[in-house]
């Protein structure tokens, strides 16, 4: 049987947000991505946190715009279907790593859901 803890509050989803992109600013393929991101690193962090939140714990924190972001990135740094493939990959990854349970399933399930959206908005 699984000894991890479900996902619970806020710090949790720091935890969850940090442990992620620790993977993904490591990884050549994905961190050209974000390197317009690093001048406001934490403000975007904050966001991605808030945006979690409300989908797990319904705090209504995050104020939308997501596909805009994404497209708006994608212009510069194609967000490609082998892009989408490393993302999916740490974040469950990260997910299976530190959690167990309703709400651990929930945002791997969530993640890729929208995952398949953006992928599809952008690509198409
Ligand atoms: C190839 C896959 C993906 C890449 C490379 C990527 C990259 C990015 C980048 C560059 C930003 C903008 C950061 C900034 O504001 O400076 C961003 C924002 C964000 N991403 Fe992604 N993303 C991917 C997939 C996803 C998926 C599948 C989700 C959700 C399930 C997601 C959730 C978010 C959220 C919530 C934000 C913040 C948007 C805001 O500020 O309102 N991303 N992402």
């Amino acid at each position: 049987m699984s000894t991890l803890k479900d996902i619970e509050n806020r710090e949790d989803i720091k935890r969850l947000i940090d442990t992620f992109y620790d993977g993904v600013l490591n990884d050549p393929i994905m961190r050209p991505v974000f390197e317009d991101s690093l001048p406001h690193w934490e403000h975007h962090k904050g966001r991605v946190v808030n945006f979690w939140e409300n989908w797990l714990f319904q705090t209504g924190a995050y104020d939308g715009g997501m596909m805009w972001k994404h497209s708006a990135r994608h212009q510069t740094q194609p967000m490609t279907t082998e892009r989408f493939e490393r993302w999916l990959a740490y974040w469950i990854t990260t997910v299976d790593a530190l959690y167990s349970g309703e709400k651990a399933e929930f945002v791997k399930n969530k993640a890729m859901e929208i995952g398949q959206i953006l992928h599809h908005k952008l690509n198409n």
